[in-house]
């Protein structure tokens, strides 16, 4: 029985453990087998030591394992369990059979239109879901996303996600360049440096021009990255399509209402294009009693 029928308490000793598949910046990741059923996951441990008490981490450790375990969708990367010893907290998460989307990136290069378009689609997907739960991730980037093995995306780590609307306490660090101005520059939009999930939008068209160019649109020094986030400030090589054009910039919009919504990114002739099967295939379904 796979996992999820599983007792919910969870030990050590109930797993295999495998080669390690990666770290992070809190905690590594390896390939593990559940004992009694031979099922396969990825076991993500974190140490207590390193999440230093009382500090943002913890509580994010915590917002990880609370959102991630109810949440079902294909292009997200699923929870089964959590426990922990004396000095480590142990994740229990669904291996993605091909690994970190941002290696597979770096090596070609960039990507595509095509699967651009492909990935853009899944991940619009993926962010429709979590919205219509109020939850916003807040950290979509290439390093959060891994690949499955039929090369479907899979957006994993929340350690930054939250519900919606949220006023940040936890102090930001790492990559400025995913964020939007709303969280770069508080108190331009007037009230109290809240935001809700339009956030993920303008992350979202971040992604598509990195997909596309290679780098991310606004990648500067840390001060000149804040400037050109502020200002919506980037340019778009030529060899990107007008159609992926008028997307992007769609979504690098800096007021965040009038940021194209999800739905609306789904039905855009750039995603329709690439995404919708063509009608030799749709109907070839049909011919098999495809719905
Ligand atoms: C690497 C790799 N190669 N292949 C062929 C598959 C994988 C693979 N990796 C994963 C991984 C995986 C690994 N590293 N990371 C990054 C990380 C590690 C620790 C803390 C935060 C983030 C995720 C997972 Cl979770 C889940 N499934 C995974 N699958």
């Amino acid at each position: 029985a796979p996992l999820y029928n599983q007792p919910r308490q969870f030990h050590l000793g109930m797993f295999e453990i495998g080669r390690p598949l990666g770290k992070g910046k809190f905690g590594r990741v390896y390939l593990a087998r559940e004992r009694s059923s031979g099922f396969i996951c990825a076991l993500k441990v974190l140490y207590k030591a390193e999440l230093q008490h009382g500090s943002g981490v913890e509580k994010q450790v915590r917002r990880e394992v609370e959102i991630q375990s109810n949440l079902r969708h294909p292009n997200i990367l699923k929870m089964y369990g959590h426990f922990h010893d004396s000095k480590r907290i142990f994740l229990i998460l669904e291996f993605a059979g091909r690994g970190e989307l941002y290696k597979h990136l770096r090596r070609e290069n960039r990507f595509p239109e095509w699967k651009a378009a492909q990935y853009v689609a899944q991940m619009a997907s993926a962010l429709r879901y979590l919205h219509r739960k109020h939850v916003i991730h807040r950290d979509i980037k290439p390093e959060n996303i891994l690949v499955g093995i039929h090369g479907e995306l899979k957006i994993s780590d929340f350690g930054w996600s939250v519900h919606a609307p949220n006023h940040r306490r936890t102090t930001l660090c790492g990559t400025l360049d995913y964020l939007p101005p709303e969280m770069v520059k508080p108190h331009g939009n007037g009230n109290d440096n809240s935001y809700d999930e339009k956030v993920d939008l303008w992350s979202l068209g971040v992604l598509t021009y990195e997909f596309l160019v290679g780098e991310a649109p606004f990648e500067d020094t840390m001060v000149m990255t804040h400037r050109r986030i502020a200002r919506a400030d980037m340019t778009i090589p030529s060899f990107v399509s007008p159609e992926a054009r008028d997307l992007i910039k769609k979504l690098l919009v800096l007021d965040p209402d009038k940021r194209l919504p999800l739905d609306a990114v789904q039905q855009h002739p750039w995603i329709i294009k690439h995404c919708v099967k063509g009608e030799r295939a749709t109907n070839r379904e049909k011919g098999r009693g495809g719905e």
